[in-house]
């Protein structure tokens, strides 16, 4: 089985190597100090390592993989679906960065457009890997562009990250924000009307 590679945040070559994974668990046990071989732990290097096959699944997905369906409806004006629920990982302490996407974009002067659970899934794809919050926002917003080609996108990212509310720092409730805007969303009239109703409750 080839190791997987990641290339600088850009996906996975090769398949989940369970094995290895339940043994480095097991390896971090005995490193913590726990003895992996007592009945409550005697299933948790497997269980952990199929735990990372899924929350890191988007390694082995790409975004052409879920913006297949296309339609042309000719709808040329802003198509945002806010609030998509974020489950990521960061990737300098691999614990849960949570919160949600706001995803919106101009259509194609054809009209080009997408389903919307899409958008949904292309976040998925993004998250779930391991992760900075910049980067899942720039990934989810220029992807959309070269697949889409509309005439502008934005992504907002909310998320709380968890290294700074369970160690480090310890501040729960501190939130990060980031943003990418792309093409025409970058007008402000146009991004001052996104963010509004970005905004909205
Ligand atoms: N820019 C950015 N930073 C992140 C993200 N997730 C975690 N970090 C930060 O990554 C940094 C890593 O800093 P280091 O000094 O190498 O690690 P550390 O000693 O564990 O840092 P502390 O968290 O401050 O204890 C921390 O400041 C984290 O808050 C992210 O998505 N984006
Ligand atoms: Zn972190």
């Amino acid at each position: 089985m080839t190791d997987p590679v990641t290339l600088d945040g850009e996906g996975a070559i090769g398949e989940f190597d369970e094995k290895r994974a339940e043994n480095a668990v097991r390896e971090l046990l005995i490193a913590v100090g726990e003895d992996p071989d007592r009945e409550g732990l005697r299933e948790t290097p497997g269980r952990v390592a199929r735990a990372y096959r899924e929350i890191f699944a988007g390694l082995w997905q790409t975004p052409e993989d879920v913006l297949t369906t296309t339609f042309d409806l000719g709808h040329d004006e802003m198509v945002l679906v806010k609030d998509i629920e974020v489950m990521s990982s960061c990737e300098h302490h691999l614990v849960p960065f949570v919160g949600v996407a706001h995803v919106g974009y101009i259509p194609s002067a054809d009209g080009k457009i997408t389903g919307l659970s899409k958008l949904a899934r292309l976040v998925d794809v993004y998250a779930r890997r391991p992760q900075v919050q910049e980067r899942l926002t720039t990934q989810i917003a220029d992807s959309l562009m070269q697949i889409l080609e509309p005439r502008g996108v934005i992504v907002v990212v909310e998320c709380e990250h968890m290294c700074m509310t369970m160690r480090g720092v310890r501040k729960p409730g501190a939130k990060t924000i980031t943003s990418a805007v792309r093409g025409q969303l970058r007008d402000p009239a146009t991004r001052n009307e996104a963010m509004s109703l970005i905004m909205a409750r």
